[in-house]
């Protein structure tokens, strides 16, 4: 359902913020639905700071500090000419410098760039690292795109980002379509144009230039991590739980590698052309070869699997039963209808790896369920949590090991529970995660505004 003026009443004051955002913002229904969202659990946090009200705090938060449009104009390799479009939106810098993920994918928009930014202000705040919120990307579609084709693509983009990117400025990450391949031709441009080898403008680089260990893995990871700390308040644990996950690529890859080493069974993951089921369990061997290597649709997953796993086209992963249901994929990916068939087929926790992956309606399915539900911008702030630490590593010149970066990101996660339990608890709201965490990211950084001056 997408938010309009005549949704339902958020409560005096609040309307208004929203028609606001409505009327400045019109046809960005993803972004509506963002900031709705939010508006829509924060009314308790605000009536008691009467400061946040007088300063405009929602309003600011909702409103980007600077939206940056740009032609991205490149070659293929037969020479003919294309132009994209490239946005990078950075949001918010009251924590500090910008920071959030790329992606390339033929819906990117200023609306879908709008609601990702939004997100990552809250996600980051709740890490506690020292990070703002921004996010970029293009129209451009990778899909079928030789690697030099994706070269050229990278050098154009950053022809025009290198203006307004810089360690202490914004530093960007990959998101969907957008992995080492691309960042690695991206800070290589940047790095002719500047003559600078500034490791820190760029995180979620290659280990033998800069990158930092676990940071490959540390979105699925850090969901993984989530979820265990979600059954744990419920004396539970992954151990021999059935898992299904949406998506096939960075994210849902390592979600399933890390359920799996935790004793679940991931049985299922798909792309946009349908799921494989594969009652055994995952290779993710197997996964990682195709996605990543081969590039390949999941079908040729079945195809090279024994024979119990099994393509189904154009079907939601959700119709599986399980008990721990993770959508790793994109917005909205996730209908009431798919939620529903959750419930029935016992799901004991949904938790998002992607961004907003569960359309508003599917959250109210599982919440009146009583269905543990973890939203984005806590579950899978794992993977800018470790970008943080890769800026870290980079500004002291030093590399940490894959043991020591991982037991971070675990230890970062529980706080983020953490956090978001106690701030829902203390509201009045006990084990409701999506309050927690709009919550407690909205206070850390008003306050940080209000320390700034109305800036
Ligand atoms: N990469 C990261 O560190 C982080 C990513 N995210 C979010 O996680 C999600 C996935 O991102 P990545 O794994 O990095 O991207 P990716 O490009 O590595 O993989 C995306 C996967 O989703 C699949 N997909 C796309 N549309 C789909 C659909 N409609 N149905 C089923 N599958 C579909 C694609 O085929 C691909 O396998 C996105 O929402 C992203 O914003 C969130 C936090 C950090
Ligand atoms: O690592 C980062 O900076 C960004 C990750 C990201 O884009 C996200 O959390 O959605």
């Amino acid at each position: 359902m997408t938010a309009t003026l005549s949704s339902p009443s958020l409560g005096p004051g609040l309307d208004a913020i929203f028609q606001d955002v409505l009327r400045r913002s019109p046809a960005e229904p993803e972004f509506h639905q963002a900031v709705r969202e939010v508006l829509e659990t924060i009314g308790p946090v605000v009536s008691q700071h009467p400061e946040y009200v007088r300063q405009k705090l929602l309003e600011r938060i909702a409103e980007p500090e600077r939206q940056i449009i740009f032609r991205v104009p490149w070659a293929d390799d037969n020479g003919e000419v294309h132009v994209n479009r490239g946005y990078r939106v950075e949001y918010n810098s009251a924590l500090g410098p910008y920071k959030g993920g790329l992606r390339f994918h033929p819906s990117v928009s200023l609306g879908i760039v709008k609601f990702l930014g939004f997100e990552q202000v809250f996600k980051n705040a709740l890490t506690g690292m020292p990070i703002g919120g921004a996010k970029g990307g293009a129209d451009f579609d990778p899909k079928g795109r030789s690697d030099s084709e994706i070269m050229r693509f990278c050098q154009s983009y950053m022809t025009e980002l290198h203006r307004h990117v810089g360690e202490y400025t914004d530093v960007p990450a990959g998101d969907i379509g957008v992995g080492e391949r691309e960042l690695g031709y991206l800070f290589g441009q940047y790095k002719r144009i500047t003559n600078r080898y500034e490791s820190g403008v760029l995180t979620g680089k290659g280990l033998t230039w800069g990158g930092a260990r676990v940071r490959r893995e540390a979105t699925g990871y850090g969901t993984v991590f989530f979820v265990q700390e979600m059954l744990a308040q419920r004396d539970q644990s992954l151990d021999g739980k059935t898992v299904v996950v949406s998506g096939a690529g960075n994210v849902a890859i390592h979600a399933i590698e890390k359920a799996q080493a935790l004793g679940a069974r991931a049985i299922a993951c798909s792309d946009s052309s349908g799921y494989v089921h594969d009652p055994d369990g995952i290779d993710v061997a197997l996964l990682k070869q195709i996605k990543d290597v081969e590039r390949a649709p999941i079908a040729t997953y079945a195809a090279r699997r024994r024979p119990g796993a099994r393509f189904v086209p154009g079907r939601p992963v959700w119709e599986l039963p399980c008990e721990v249901a993770l959508p790793c994929a994109t917005q909205n990916e996730l209908t009431e209808a798919d939620a529903a068939a959750l419930v029935a087929g016992g799901v004991l926790a949904v938790a998002e790896g992607a961004n907003m992956p569960c359309t508003p309606e599917a959250v109210r399915v599982l919440r009146a369920a009583g269905v543990p539900f973890a939203p984005g911008k806590a579950a899978n702030a794992g993977g800018v949590a470790t970008s943080a630490l890769e800026m870290q590593q980079n500004a002291s010149r030093d590399s940490w090991t894959f043991e020591h970066t991982e037991a971070r990101l675990a230890e970062i996660m529980g706080e983020i529970h953490r956090l978001c339990a106690d701030t829902a608890a203390r509201y009045g709201a006990p084990g409701d995660y999506v309050l927690g965490a709009n919550m407690a990211g909205f206070i850390r950084v008003a306050d940080a505004m209000l320390a700034l001056g109305l800036v």
